[in-house]
Order: C-alpha cells, then structure tokens, then sequence
C-alpha cells in the first residue's frame, strides 16, 4: 500500500513546476509527496510551500522546502493531498489525521487540488469512514446535539466518538480543538450535510471537502487511475 502511495505521490509531482506555490497536505501519502518534492528542490527546483500541518511543517523543514503563510502570499498554484474517501464527483471526506481545518483552509487558497491516494479510498458514497467533525471544546454536549440533528435533516444517523489519542487522552488538533468522529455509514447528500455542518457555532470545520479537489491520482494494482472533476 505504501508503493502505491508513493506511485501517486510521484504522479502528482508532474504537475508541480518551477516557481509554483504550494500547497502541502498531510499524512502518510503526502508526506510521499513532500518527500519527492524535497529532493526536486535540492536539486535546484523553486517552489514555496504552505504546510497544512505542524508535522507536515516538520517534514518540508527537514526537507529544505521554503516555506511561507497564507498572511504572506495571496493564492496558491497547487495544494497536493490526500483524502480517507473520494467519490465520483469528486467529494472527499478528509481529517483522518486531525488536520482538515488548515487542510481546507490551504485548498480553498489554492487554484487547484490534486488528491494522491491509493484506489482502497475510492467509493460510490461516501461515509464508510468515519466523519471527522472538529469542534470547539466549550459546549461539546450542545454541539454534538445539533450535530445529530444536522444528520436528522440531511437523512444520516450513527454513533458520534469524541477522537482520542494513542495516549488515551483526548486527541487536541493543531488547531487546540477537538475532534468528533461520526460513524455514518452512508453520506446520500454530502452537499447538503457539509452545509448544515457549516452553520453550528461549536463546529469549527468539518471533513466534507465538497468542490475543492480538481483531479484524483489514484494508485492500483492495475496502475494508475487519474480523474478530473468534472
Ligand atoms: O485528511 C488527512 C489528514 O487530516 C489525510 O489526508 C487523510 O487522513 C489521508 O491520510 P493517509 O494518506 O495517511 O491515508
């Protein structure tokens, strides 16, 4: 799985060229991705890099991959990613490792979004995995009550689990908030709860990311698949 992470990591490095600001998602296919990317800038390409993540900071750091903020440039060419599920219209259910919120803040900055993933990601609807819902600490009784009836209006249901982390305690994003994860199961109109999401006080982001990604690279056993949004 790691080989084809790394297949759609390289693919999606085809469309990255010399002067391009970037976009740079997190988790284990991205971090393929600012990998390769390290080793095209030591070999003397310029690109600049707003990281979606503390890790992902660390990585391009280590890297060598010049880095800059979403206060210090206006728009980016390019923010390569990956996603926990992605459908034909290429709607994604993101934040399996905690970092939506600066991860969609970054796409919603950027021209286009590439989505690397292996092809296990790929589903006619989404919901198999787990909802991740970032929330405001205060309140969080109150929110996961208008969470559900969110669910209720958009036809879903399921259990809500508040993420904890390896160490048993409450997983804290970079961010400083909390995530609720929202066993669903199957999302019939991912437009229509991402916008009644939007509209709870407590939720911060959620990881409904619905318009934002342009083209998939999706690495198989057969090879590689690439849609665009159409
Ligand atoms: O949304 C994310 C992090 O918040 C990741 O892109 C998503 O969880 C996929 O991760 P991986 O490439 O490790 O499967």
């Amino acid at each position: 799985m790691d080989g084809l992470k790394r297949q759609a990591a390289a693919r999606a490095l085809e469309h990255v060229q010399d002067g391009m600001k970037l976009g740079l998602g997190t988790g284990s296919t991205a971090k393929h991705f600012v990998e390769l990317l390290g080793e095209r800038v030591a070999g003397g390409m310029k690109v600049i890099g707003v990281p979606t993540s503390e890790a992902t900071r660390a990585q391009a750091e280590a890297c060598k991959i010049p880095l800059t903020t979403l206060d210090e440039v206006d728009r980016l060419d390019l923010t390569v990613d990956g996603a926990d599920e992605l459908d034909p219209a290429l709607n994604l259910i993101k934040g399996g490792g905690g970092a939506l919120l600066r991860e969609k803040i970054v796409a919603a900055a950027s021209d286009r979004m590439i989505v690397i993933a292996d092809d296990t990601k790929w589903v006619d609807v989404l919901g198999r995995f787990p909802l991740p819902v970032e929330v405001i600490p205060f309140g969080l009784a109150a929110t996961q009550r208008a969470m559900a009836a969110a669910f209720a209006q958009s036809g879903v249901s399921g259990q809500m689990g508040l993420r904890k982390g390896k160490d048993g305690h409450v997983f804290v994003t970079d961010g400083g908030h909390w995530i609720v994860d929202a066993h669903l199961g199957r999302i019939a109109d991912a437009p229509r709860l991402a916008g009644q999401l939007s509209l709870i006080p407590g939720v911060v982001e959620h990881g409904l990311f619905i318009g934002l990604a342009s083209t998939a690279v999706l690495a198989g056993a057969q090879g590689i698949r690439v849609v665009e949004r159409r």
